[in-house]
């Protein structure tokens, strides 16, 4: 996609609900041949003369022949009040794939262009009704698959957090006047008392800055969810623990060793927490080229893991592929799951005597609660539900880079001060971090990344 210019003149049109049988499906157009288009289309079955604004009008929608192609409802939105603050149609007609798309096909043959990716949302942001945290929020709160990530995207899209940058930028821009003055004043460098303010001012800046870079971790969690990789010897109950936590027989379980090759990814929710749960083969040496590509793929699922579930057999001594597999994950953070519990358990091995543990039985489903609520409070540093509606929390790795790098710029002015630099200097690192900032927010953001940021966006926002 190339972003376009805020003077795009192309109408575009685009499904807003998604393919599939519905309700009701509806069709979205936008620009400034919005009206004419739909008004050239559509019969209202009441209305005379020019639909009012923000309206829902019933009627019917006409083909190029004449031909009725549905009974529907349609709303003008002109502009600036609409979604893009462009004139803005909607025809809600009934939901159903080949309705939806004769739809669409009558406004393309009008003249309407289909739009990209995130175009409306692209065209809300270029117009001003959205800055660009907004925007990433529109996106996340679409794909949030938790209460928490949805709670956050939420907030940003309220502009918790634009809120926060343009404080930080105002913040920024008093500073700089302060920095410019002393270089319109004074030939010599900034006055030692006020260099010492300007210094604790950019100092509690950038402890700001870093409550938000900190709060990232977090949001990462939230947003993405944690990737848990279920680890173990063959036959110890991967695959079992893997289907009782899904609730349904996902994985093949069988009591052959080896019976999962292919690493199985599935999303959940558990306790609140968004999660992607990875089964993988059992690791051991083995001379069967489909097994072994197996246990490769689940030894490089390891680095990417946030917390690694070792499955052992509590019911058996350890064997040397149990220590394989304690060994694959040892720089990782662990969590022993002595499954088949129902069988009787042995002394607990002193090789494992480090790790935190909790006792299952996957076959029957006993101690799962014990088990999610360790795997809980493993990623303790997550936010309630409920506080995630007023705390900003970082989200995209974007917005903590930008702010990392802009924390590094007002310590370099910090020190630019204690050294005694010229003023100029200064200026240019105060500059900087103003850029940096701006990033977030979108007033200063290259277009390759604004690019990338709405091609995320699927069709119709
Ligand atoms: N039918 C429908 N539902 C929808 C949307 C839509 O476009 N159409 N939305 C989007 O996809 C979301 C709602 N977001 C919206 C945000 C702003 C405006 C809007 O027109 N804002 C004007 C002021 C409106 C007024 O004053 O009445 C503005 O900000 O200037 C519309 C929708 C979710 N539901
Ligand atoms: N008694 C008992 N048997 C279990 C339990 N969990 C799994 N099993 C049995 O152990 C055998 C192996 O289970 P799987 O879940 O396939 O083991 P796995 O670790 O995925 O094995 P691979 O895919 O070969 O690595 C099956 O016969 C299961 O029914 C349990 O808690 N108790
Ligand atoms: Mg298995």
């Amino acid at each position: 996609m190339h972003i376009v210019n805020v003077f795009e003149k192309d109408t575009i049109v685009a499904p807003a609900t998604p393919p599939g049988e519905g309700g009701i499906g509806i069709v979205r157009l936008s620009g400034l041949k919005a009206e004419e288009f739909l008004c050239d289309y559509f019969s209202p079955s009441s209305a005379t003369g020019r639909l009012e604004s923000n309206y829902l009008y019933h009627g019917f929608l006409k083909d190029h022949r004449g031909h009725v192609l549905d009974e529907v409802m349609a709303v003008i939105m002109r502009q600036p009040r609409s979604y893009t603050r462009e004139d803005v149609c909607e025809i809600h007609c009934h939901g159903g794939g080949l309705i939806v798309r004769r739809v669409v096909d009558l406004f393309l043959r009008a003249g309407a262009r289909m739009a990209r990716p995130g175009e409306f949302t692209l065209r809300a942001f270029l117009n001003g009704r959205i800055d660009l945290t907004r925007a990433e929020a529109v996106i996340d709160l679409i794909r949030s698959r938790s209460e928490l990530a949805s709670n956050i995207a939420i907030n940003q899209l309220n502009g918790g957090l634009a809120d926060k940058i343009a404080f930080l930028r105002e913040k920024l821009i008093l500073l700089l006047a302060e920095v410019e003055a002393a270089i319109d004043f004074s030939e010599e460098d900034i006055e030692i008392e006020g260099s010492c303010s300007l210094g604790k001012t950019a100092g509690q800046m950038m402890s700001e800055m870093d409550d938000l870079i900190q709060s990232f971790e977090c949001g990462r969690i939230a947003k993405e969810g944690v990737n848990i990789l279920i680890l173990g010897r063959p036959n110890v109950g991967k695959s079992s623990l893997l289907n009782s936590l899904l609730g349904e027989a996902r994985a093949i379980v069988t009591d052959i060793p080896g019976t999962t090759r292919d690493t199985i990814e599935e999303d959940l929710v558990l306790g609140g927490l968004p999660l992607r749960l990875v089964d993988t083969a059992g690791i051991r040496h083995t001379e069967d080229p489909v097994e072994a590509e197996g246990v490769r793929r689940a030894r490089s699922k390891i680095e990417g893991a946030d917390l690694v579930l070792l499955v052992v057999d509590g019911s058996m001594s350890l064997d040397n592929d149990d220590l394989l597999a304690i060994d694959a994950c040892r720089h990782k953070d662990v969590l022993v799951v002595l499954n088949k519990a129902d069988l009787g358990s042995l002394p607990f091995p002193d090789c494992l005597g480090q790790f935190p543990v909790v006792k299952i039985s996957a076959l029957q489903g006993l101690g799962l609660t014990d088990l999610v609520d360790k795997i809980s409070q493993h990623f303790t540093f997550r936010p309630e539900v409920s506080e995630a509606r007023e705390t900003v929390i970082l989200t995209e790795f974007r917005h903590k880079q930008a702010l990392m790098a802009a924390r590094d710029s007002l310590g370099r002015f910090r020190e630019s001060l204690v050294q005694g630099m010229s003023p100029e200097f200064s200026a240019v690192e105060i500059g900087e971090a103003l850029d940096r900032v701006g990033e977030i927010t979108g007033e200063t953001t290259p277009d390759d990344v604004l690019d990338r940021i709405f091609t995320k966006f699927c069709i119709g926002k």
